[in-house]
């Protein structure tokens, strides 16, 4: 597990610190990490000694650190320029580059081979529009991009891709989360002691081993009921494709039996694909948990079918993933009668689902919450969560989970590739599927279960992004390679 706090808890956690006077040690310590973090990069390209690395350097700690970290490598050897982007820089770090004979020039030197990124950390407010950078140059950011919002990962402005980030004391959450996970590019945490005075992280992310624990292959003893059975209210007349996406994702994730209740066109073609589902019309059976929405339509057979999946996981007091068409049919009523009932609930929206669910169902958040969910995601989810008392699992580059509370997840595995029709169904086979396996038993918690789920997914769709072009379906198929991979 990773964890990830917010700019301003770090910024707390240092403050100790800098009360007992040990400001400007902390200050070279990251500077000092940074310093091996550009060698490594250096020595990657071509030779340390003799290359010239060039800064820009802020008005702040940020820039502080970037001229410590030049003068360092100025003793290596590198020639070491610092570019000013304010009007004025950290003193003392100007004053150590330049002792270490390092310079300041007021651009950066066409045969610079690397750039440190020292203009913003974590005292960066609002956007920031970067100066024009060389293309194909390495850069190194320090602490995070400037320009990234540490709180949240917002970019308000601009920002300069790093290809590497040495970030201190701990991760901030603008790191793994959307814009801000995708500038920052490797990430490297460095120790400069402030550790032991951060609290509670804001965020964390399950890591292989939590997900693949989520998923473990069954117990000696097993017996397919015992390793969990999924119903599966999905597709229609209309889109019955979506039945099979869920089905083939869900069953690759390994369960003793999927069970679907749909009309006869999507279950002939669930029953092609899969002749192992157990398929009919109706709920009835020996399901251990339902995933409901996808391709459901919203006409009324799709509400009644909704409406006798809910029934049946409120009578077992059954777990159940609500997704896609769900989203715009279930009713507060529902969810309040499933909660009762002490259902693990868990919706599955993307961005534009989550909007139009809040407007709907909690309309005094529903002001700004469309400009929220774009620019902190985590914490509209939050606050969706909260609202409606239910795990809540907000799909983007970044996939939030996120329950009533605050426990928050963030999984960044999948990339863009994954953003192709019925991915989506994909994820809520597996959400579901980490909810059946469990219902047996077991203490892991519901965000937990959705964050190994979303893991599972990314991981599956990077495996099938590395042979080219795919479809949803190439990712069902490679949930099953990702956990032969153990
Ligand atoms: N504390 C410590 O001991 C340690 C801290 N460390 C390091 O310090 C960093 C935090 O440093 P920080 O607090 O000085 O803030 P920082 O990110 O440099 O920015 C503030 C400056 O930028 C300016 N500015 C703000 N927004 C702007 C904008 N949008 N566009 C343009 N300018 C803008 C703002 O100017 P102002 O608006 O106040 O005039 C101010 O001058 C942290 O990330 C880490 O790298 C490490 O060395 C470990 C020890
Ligand atoms: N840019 C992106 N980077 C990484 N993953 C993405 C990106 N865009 C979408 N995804 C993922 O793709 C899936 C798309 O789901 P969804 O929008 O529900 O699709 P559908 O409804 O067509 O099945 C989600 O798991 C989401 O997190």
């Amino acid at each position: 597990m990773i964890h990830a706090y917010t700019g301003d808890a770090v910024r707390a956690a240092e403050s100790p610190v800098l009360r007992a006077g040990q400001g400007e040690a902390l200050m070279r310590r990251a500077a000092w990490k940074l310093a091996i973090g550009v060698v490594r990069e250096l020595r990657s390209h071509g030779p340390v000694a003799g290359s010239t690395v060039a800064a820009l350097v802020g008005t702040g700690n940020n820039g502080g650190d970037a001229l410590w970290a030049l003068s360092f490598l100025r003793r290596r050897g590198v020639n070491a320029v610092a570019v000013p982007t304010g009007d004025r820089m950290h003193e003392v770090g100007l004053d150590a580059l330049r002792r270490a004979g390092g310079r300041v020039a007021d651009r950066i030197p066409d045969d610079a081979v690397l750039l440190i990124d020292g203009v913003l950390g974590t005292g960066a407010r609002g956007g920031w529009e970067p100066p024009p950078v060389p293309a194909g140059i390495t850069v190194v950011a320090c602490d995070l991009p400037s320009g990234v919002d540490a709180n949240t990962g917002e970019v308000a402005g601009g920002v300069i891709l790093a290809d590497l980030t040495v970030t201190f004391g701990a991760l901030k959450t603008g790191l793994v989360v959307g814009a801000g996970a995708h500038a920052a590019g490797r990430v490297e945490l460095v120790d400069i002691g402030i550790e032991p005075y951060l609290g509670e992280p804001d965020v964390s992310s399950l890591e292989r081993d939590d997900a693949l624990a989520v998923f473990a292959p069954p117990a000696w003893d097993d017996h397919k009921y015992r390793r969990g059975v999924l119903g599966v209210c999905a597709g229609s007349e209309q889109y019955p494709g979506a039945a099979v996406l869920v089905c083939s994702s869900a069953l690759a994730s390994g369960l003793g039996m999927v069970q679907y209740a749909g009309p006869q066109r999507a279950a002939n073609l669930v029953l092609t694909a899969h002749p192992e589902v157990v398929a009919g019309s109706g709920v009835e059976g020996k399901a251990q948990a339902w995933v409901a929405g996808p391709g459901l339509g919203s006409d009324e057979d799709a509400q009644s079918r909704l409406a006798e999946v809910v029934e049946t996981c409120v009578d077992g007091a059954l777990p159940l993933v609500l997704d896609a068409s769900a989203l715009g049919l279930v009713t507060l009523d529902q969810l309040s009668r499933l909660r009762n009932a002490g259902c693990e609930v868990v919706l599955t929206p993307h961005q534009g689902e989550l909007v139009k669910l809040v407007d709907r169902l909690v309309p005094d958040i529903a002001d700004g919450f469309a400009d929220l969910a774009k620019a902190d995601p985590v914490a509209a989810a939050r606050r969706a969560a909260e609202a409606l008392a239910v795990v809540v699992l907000l799909k983007g580059s970044t996939t939030v989970s996120a329950a009533p509370g605050g426990r928050t997840l963030v999984q960044n595995e999948g990339g863009a590739e994954l953003a192709t029709a019925g991915t989506g169904d994909c994820l809520a086979g597996l959400v579901a599927s980490a909810l059946a396996r469990s219902s047996q038993g077991g203490s892991v918690a519901t965000p937990e279960k959705a964050a190994a789920a979303a893991w599972l997914h990314g991981t599956a769709g990077s495996k099938a992004a590395s042979g080219g072009p795919f479809g949803a379906s190439s990712v069902a198929r490679a949930v099953r390679h990702t956990l032969t991979a153990r």
